[in-house]
């Protein structure tokens, strides 16, 4: 490889958008920074690059298949479903992510969620100011059903980094945690807690929380019949991703009544397409993929980006997600 290799960031914007320089990347070669890419524009931009660089920039099969000097993809985020990493394997190609870096930074966003469903603190901040307070002359009021989450018990969908940590969190707020995991793992030190399978987690849970990837096997798995085993007013949280979620089926089950509420900080198309039902769905709250955008989660994001890069370099990559499919080395 050259020893100063091209490098391509196809879509920089929202992990920089000025708080978060790119030196240390930036340094390792001769650098290409754009802020974001359509589709048309992918492949032109790519091509030539011996390092591509993305965050939500689809690199399918197609693509990957144009891109004849790519050596090295790496993803600047955890969740790496915009890459075929099977198809970058085959082609010798080693796909990165970059774990751990805002694990805090999304568990405590999920229990903002939460709090949020149950309390409505910035509705009733709202109430107060419109007046509500004062008209209904008492020293208190309330416009929402008030719930307390301990005693309530947490099903938590994906029990890696972010999962187990919400699951402590919960623990630490008085609730019962279940989870669901693929594979076995350490279960949590808290009284009740549970590996269930995933019809069960939907049964007993008053809350469930999906911490999972998205992968081929799962789009849409959160569909009717898996919102219908819930309890009648229980709360669906997804920091995820939206894919994962059926959004008709989810907007019918809020809007029946079905379930009390959702809170969604991912959706299948992002930004949101105006006729996404989810928008106009009963007691359903949107926030704009934010969960992992702290500034500290940012600036671990790029220096994890840059150790991918110089770990890649030295001929010894790290963060590797496609290690199972790597037949050959580019
Ligand atoms: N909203 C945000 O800002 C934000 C930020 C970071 C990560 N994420 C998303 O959160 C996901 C989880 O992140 P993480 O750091 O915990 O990843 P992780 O790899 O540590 O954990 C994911 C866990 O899910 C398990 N899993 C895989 N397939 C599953 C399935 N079908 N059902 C149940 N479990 C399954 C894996 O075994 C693993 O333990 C990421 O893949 C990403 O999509 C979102
Ligand atoms: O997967 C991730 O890291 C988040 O969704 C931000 O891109």
């Amino acid at each position: 490889m050259d020893p100063k290799p091209n490098i391509v960031v196809l879509d920089g914007a929202t992990l920089n958008p000025g708080d978060n320089p790119w030196d240390e990347v930036a340094a390792l070669g001769a650098f290409a920074l754009h802020d974001r890419t359509p589709e048309e524009f992918t492949v032109e931009r790519a091509r030539g690059a011996d390092i591509v660089l993305t965050n939500k920039t689809r690199l399918p099969a197609a693509v990957l298949d144009r891109l004849p000097d790519c050596r090295f993809v790496a993803v600047l985020a955890t969740g790496y479903d915009v890459v075929d990493v099977a198809h970058a394997g085959a082609r010798g190609i080693p796909v990165s992510n970059v774990p751990g870096y805002g694990v805090e930074s999304v568990a405590q966003f999920v229990i903002a969620q939460l709090l949020a469903l149950c309390r409505r603190v910035e509705t009733h901040d709202s109430l107060v100011r419109s007046g509500e307070w004062t008209r209904c002359g008492e020293f208190t009021f309330w416009d929402t059903p008030q719930v307390e989450l301990a005693g309530k018990t947490l099903g938590v969908v994906g029990f890696g980094a972010i999962g187990r940590r919400v699951a402590q969190l919960g623990a630490a707020f008085g609730m019962n945690v279940l989870a669901h995991a693929p594979r076995p793992k350490e279960p949590l030190d808290a009284p009740g807690f549970a590996f269930v399978g995933l019809e069960e987690l939907f049964e007993r849970s008053d809350v469930v929380s999906l911490h999972c990837p998205l992968t081929k096997g799962n789009d849409s798995f959160v569909d009717a019949r898996l919102l219908g085993l819930m309890r009648p007013g229980g709360f669906l949280v997804n920091t995820a991703r939206g894919r994962l979620v059926n959004e008709a089926d989810l907007a019918r089950a809020l809007n029946s009544g079905h379930l009390a509420g959702a809170a969604l900080d991912v959706l299948a198309v992002e930004p949101p397409d105006p006729a996404n039902p989810l928008l106009e769905a009963r007691n359903c709250l949107i926030t704009p993929h934010m969960a992992w955008a702290s500034l500290t989660a940012r600036k671990r994001l790029m220096s994890i980006t840059a150790a991918n890069i110089r770990a890649f370099l030295a001929g010894q990559p790290q963060n590797l997600v496609n290690a199972d499919y790597l037949t050959e080395t580019a």
